[in-house]
């Protein structure tokens, strides 16, 4: 079944189309990664996706609404979580308090510190041990490790019942442990949560891509698995090649 359609999808920046006739479909329950070298257009992609930026052409429905018009935070309501490459936890609130943050789904801090006395529900439980922050509940986030907090983003995404979660370079500056075991948390995700992952850390991209596309110069390059996409001599010759 699919969760989102996106046709024909551009954005230009004055002479620039940076996302150029781009058509994907993202299946629910799917981990979708996006690959291509530097300036392929795949942060812009997911900008458009979350309506950080809005498109200059092109289509996006998603869950059968068409979605492409809407300002970011009805996105964000419609079931599209977005993890930047600089996590935006709060560094002054332990890990649960955090998590409950992102559960209130109400803006605004005031709004969230009211529901801090929930208790470790079932849901939450779940999303901690899913993530491996289960010990580190009273935890302040600015005392966690990179890693730690990257996970702890990801548990907010989670805790946002987020249907499509939309991460850029997840992996960047953690350590080769640190990468295994999100690998092991997406893999855990792959079934019940639709993903789309940019990635330049192929070794990872390895462990957890399903479907992966290949995007350049703003365009869909390549579509298949990674031992297709691995083997695929147009994507030696602009990506994997170098
Ligand atoms: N707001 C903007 N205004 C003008 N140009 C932009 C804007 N955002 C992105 N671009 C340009 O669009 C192109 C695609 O950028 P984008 O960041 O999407 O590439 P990318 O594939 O994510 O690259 P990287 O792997 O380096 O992150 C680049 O040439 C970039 O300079």
């Amino acid at each position: 079944m699919n969760l989102m359609e996106i046709s024909n999808l551009t954005v230009q920046f004055g002479g620039l189309k940076a996302v150029n006739d781009l058509s994907i479909t993202v299946r629910k329950g799917e981990l979708l990664c996006l690959l291509g070298p530097n300036g392929a257009g795949k942060s812009t992609t997911l900008d458009l996706i979350c309506g950080k930026t809005q498109s200059t052409g092109g289509r996006i429905v998603f869950e059968g609404h068409d979605i492409t018009h809407l300002k970011e935070y009805r996105r964000a309501r419609h079931g599209i979580g977005r993890k930047f490459q600089v996590p935006s936890v709060f560094k002054g609130l332990t890990v649960l308090e955090n998590i409950e943050v992102a559960r209130s789904r109400r803006p605004g801090i005031l709004n969230a510190l009211r529901v801090f006395r929930t208790p470790l529900t079932g849901r939450v439980r779940e999303i901690l041990n899913l993530v491996g922050l289960i010990d580190l509940i009273d935890t302040r986030a600015g005392n966690l490790s990179h890693g730690q907090t990257q996970w702890l983003e990801i548990a907010m995404l989670l805790a946002q019942d987020s249907k499509l979660i939309l991460m850029d370079e997840p992996t960047a500056g953690m350590t080769i442990q640190e990468t295994l075991k999100t690998a092991d948390i997406f893999n855990r995700l792959k079934g019940t949560h639709t993903i789309i992952v940019v990635e330049h850390d192929m070794q990872f991209v390895r462990q957890v891509a399903e479907r992966v596309i290949v995007m350049n110069q703003g365009g869909l390059l390549a579509e298949g698995s990674i031992a297709q996409i691995e083997a695929d001599p147009r994507v030696k010759a602009v990506y994997l090649g170098h």
